[in-house]
């Protein structure tokens, strides 16, 4: 469990003594010199990540800020960036609900919704993610370690709690099938050619073998296994081995919730706003496809990541779809979290930006599509009130209790354009 922040922030409570202790422990151990080697990507992340002391916020941008409705849930758990910390542009949206856009001058194609999830959709959402998504025939990350119940790990830790779940490499011969391994625990860096028009049938024939299941991993109950779960597919299939789309498997439907919320963001944006000062370099031959987003937007795949307070993101770039410019939407829900984004390598110094529940980022663009990002830290005990356990709806107290160290993302892209179908031969 991870001390409180206000007692980290305390010179004179114990929790401050015992990290301050750890840490200079880690810095005794450390290379002289070692962060002259860090890319200015690396060195945002170790300076977000870091414990102790708990990182400066002055330089993260928090447009929760510049909203007077949020004034409770910034106040919430001590956490807070600056409204000015960063060059943005407020843009008009297109909707109803009051509430601006900003986008970035530096980094063409970001754009932020703050709070642009009403509060009963993002407790609609959570539920999603935890009752409805993390269950077959979505794969998520410990199905490959674990024969999990067919109900889903949520729902079997609902009725069960105390249920054990046993591994898969000591409950089946599956092994001697599989070549692979997958990692079980964090996104780890492999680096894979980008998706296009071009590469794309000789990716989608590259042989996809199974991960092999971890000969490691305890049984463990229903309980001590939720805060394992990191992440569930949406859509078509992710091969991590390859870190290629495996569309031999086909796709499943993206929930219509869920594609409501990424129709509503993409059209809500005045994309001629955006991108009006654009060079226009690196949209493909035709004109840019902005211009016709309103019609040819249509998620097809994405992830949702469950983050535990102490769980990072490293630096990566999603570049495994074909459209390479359609927007990726980016839903935050519960904790607070500190979210890079930078550019074409890790050289570029990144933006921090303070992304909290409700808040939508669109990525989207051949410059934005393509940059660096990453989530180095989650911000414990910033959960707004209106995803708190209440007496008026019991139901939600385990979604309350779970969400209380844990931060959701659901991560919506388009890996083709709308009604293309990949022909495979071994389909
Ligand atoms: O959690 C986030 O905000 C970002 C997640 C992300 O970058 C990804 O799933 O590729
Ligand atoms: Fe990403």
């Amino acid at each position: 469990m991870t001390a409180p922040t206000a007692d980290l922030l305390d010179p004179t409570s114990s929790a401050y003594k015992k990290a301050r202790k750890r840490h200079i422990k880690t810095i005794k151990n450390r290379r002289e010199n070692v962060e002259a080697d860090w890319t200015p990507f690396r060195a945002a992340e170790k300076k977000y990540k870091a414990r102790f002391p708990p990182p400066d916020l002055s330089h993260v941008l928090d447009l929760a800020l510049a909203d007077g409705s949020r004034a409770k849930e910034i106040e919430m758990g001590w956490w807070k960036g600056r409204v000015d910390a960063v060059d943005v542009k407020e843009i008009p949206l297109k909707h109803a609900s009051g509430r601006p856009g900003y986008v970035f001058p530096d980094l063409p194609g970001l754009v932020l919704l703050p709070r642009f999830v009403t509060d009963d959709t993002q407790r609609e959402l959570v539920r999603w993610a935890l009752h409805d998504h993390a269950r077959p025939p979505n794969v998520n990350n410990l199905d490959t370690h674990y024969v999990l119940p067919p109900e889903g790990l949520w729902n079997s830790y609902i009725s069960s709690p105390d249920l054990v779940i046993h591994p898969v490499a000591s409950s089946s011969g599956r092994s001697h099938e599989i070549v692979v391994a997958e990692p079980a625990g964090p996104r780890t860096l492999i680096s894979n050619p980008p998706a296009s028009p071009a590469s794309f049938s000789s990716l989608a024939s590259e042989p996809k073998p199974l991960a092999a299941p971890s000969t490691t991993v305890l049984p463990l109950s229903t309980s001590a296994l939720l805060p394992k779960l990191r992440w569930a597919n949406i859509g078509w299939f992710y091969h991590w081995g390859t870190k290629q789309y495996d569309f031999t498997r086909g796709k499943e439907p993206v929930d219509p919730r869920v594609r409501q919320v990424c129709q509503n963001a993409v059209s809500a944006v005045p994309w001629e706003v955006v991108f009006e000062s654009d060079e226009a370099e690196g949209w493909g031959e035709d004109e840019p496809d902005w211009k016709r987003w309103d019609e040819t937007y249509e998620p097809d795949a994405g992830i949702v990541n469950f983050y535990q307070t102490k769980d990072t993101l490293m630096a990566h770039v999603d570049r495994s779809e074909v459209c390479a410019t359609s927007p990726l939407v980016s839903i935050s829900l519960g904790n607070a979290a500190v979210f890079l984004i930078g550019g074409l390598t890790r050289d570029v110094p990144p933006v921090p930006i303070l992304l909290r529940s409700g808040d939508v980022v669109i990525m989207s663009g051949p410059a934005c599509r393509r940059a660096y990002h990453g989530v180095p830290r989650i911000l414990e005990n910033t959960l707004p009130s209106h995803l708190h356990v209440t007496s008026s709806d019991e139901d939600w107290t385990p979604y309350a209790e779970y969400l209380k160290s844990a931060r959701i993302n659901v991560n919506v892209r388009q890996v083709f354009p709308k009604g293309f179908e990949p022909h495979l031969e071994n389909h």
